[in-house]
């Protein structure tokens, strides 16, 4: 129930109906501006990723960035979505250790930001924790194939769960997410196949990046979908602009303008 009754709120029921009706439209956000375009453009759900460490901060990893700094990130896209979902990556360090951390961590991520969800990365190994979390009220989106925070122990970014025991162990941990009451799930990276079948044999949305059309809905970095991400191309990449060149020709031109004093003009002065 919303007291907001001019812009219908989009909730993680309305994900879990859309499933086999509508597919669902994801991209992440960082800041207010960006977020506020997302929302326009009509997007279901955004997701303030940990990603945020490589493409805000600079990192090679998304290991770095911390609980405050994601929580930093969520309430500045919280104050911009007026009608989508916002989900928050729980960070590296802030819930594997054990489910009491795991809880105050996504307590702090809701009470903080003001956000609808949290993501967590992994299965089995954290199930106590996700059913911690969806104890205490708060809807949780799974995260199962390639999964960023472990990049040190897969030791590449490549294609996850091509064999068969990864793909039963992905199967199962999909079916268990869905028993522990996890609203949705992320499949980044694993055979189109594969998601295929988990799509089919579980009741909850499956959100694929990398994991083929067959998902209940996709999600994208945005900065790479607006073609910031400089040198960012992965093959399961569709890029909408190319704003990198976009930008650097629009600050070209300025420095040129700025040199050559025919910025400003008579008219941006006072
Ligand atoms: N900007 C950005 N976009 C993302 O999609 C993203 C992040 N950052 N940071 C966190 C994770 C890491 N992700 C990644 C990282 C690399 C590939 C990738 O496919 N990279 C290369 C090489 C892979 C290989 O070693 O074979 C590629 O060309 O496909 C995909 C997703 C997805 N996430
Ligand atoms: C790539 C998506 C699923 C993500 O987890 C992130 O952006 O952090
Ligand atoms: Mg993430």
């Amino acid at each position: 129930m919303s007291i907001n009754k001019e812009i219908k709120r989009i909730t993680t029921e309305t994900l879990r109906g859309m499933k086999g009706v509508e597919k669902i439209s994801m991209l992440t956000s960082y800041d207010f501006t960006i977020a506020q375009m997302v929302d326009a453009g009509g997007i279901d759900a955004i997701l303030v990723g940990d990603s945020a460490s490589n493409v805000m901060a600079g990192h090679e990893t998304t290991l770095p960035i911390t609980l405050d700094q994601m929580i930093y990130h969520a309430q500045s896209v919280v104050r911009a979505a007026k009608r989508c979902l916002v989900v928050v990556d729980l960070p590296f360090g802030s819930y594997q250790s054990d489910p009491q951390k795991a809880l105050d961590s996504a307590v702090r991520i809701m009470k903080e930001s003001g956000a609808h969800a949290v993501k967590l990365e992994g299965g089995k190994e954290i199930a106590e924790s996700i059913s911690r979390i969806i104890n205490a009220g708060i809807p949780v989106m799974g995260h199962l194939g390639l999964t960023p925070q472990s990049i040190y122990q897969f030791g590449t970014y490549k294609v996850r769960a091509k064999e068969e025991a990864e793909a039963q162990k992905l199967m199962d941990d999909a079916k268990l997410l869905e028993e522990l009451g996890a609203f949705s799930l992320v499949m980044e990276k694993i055979p189109a196949d594969l998601a295929k079948k988990v799509t089919e044999s579980i009741n909850i949305p499956t959100i694929g990046i990398g994991a083929g059309p067959n998902c209940d809905g996709q999600v994208l970095v945005v900065h790479d979908m607006l073609g910031m991400t400089h040198e960012f191309k992965p093959k399961f990449l569709r890029q909408y602009l190319n704003l990198y060149d976009e930008i650097t020709n629009a600050v070209q031109q300025y420095v040129a303008d700025v040199k050559s004093v025919d910025f400003p003009n008579e008219k941006e002065q006072y």
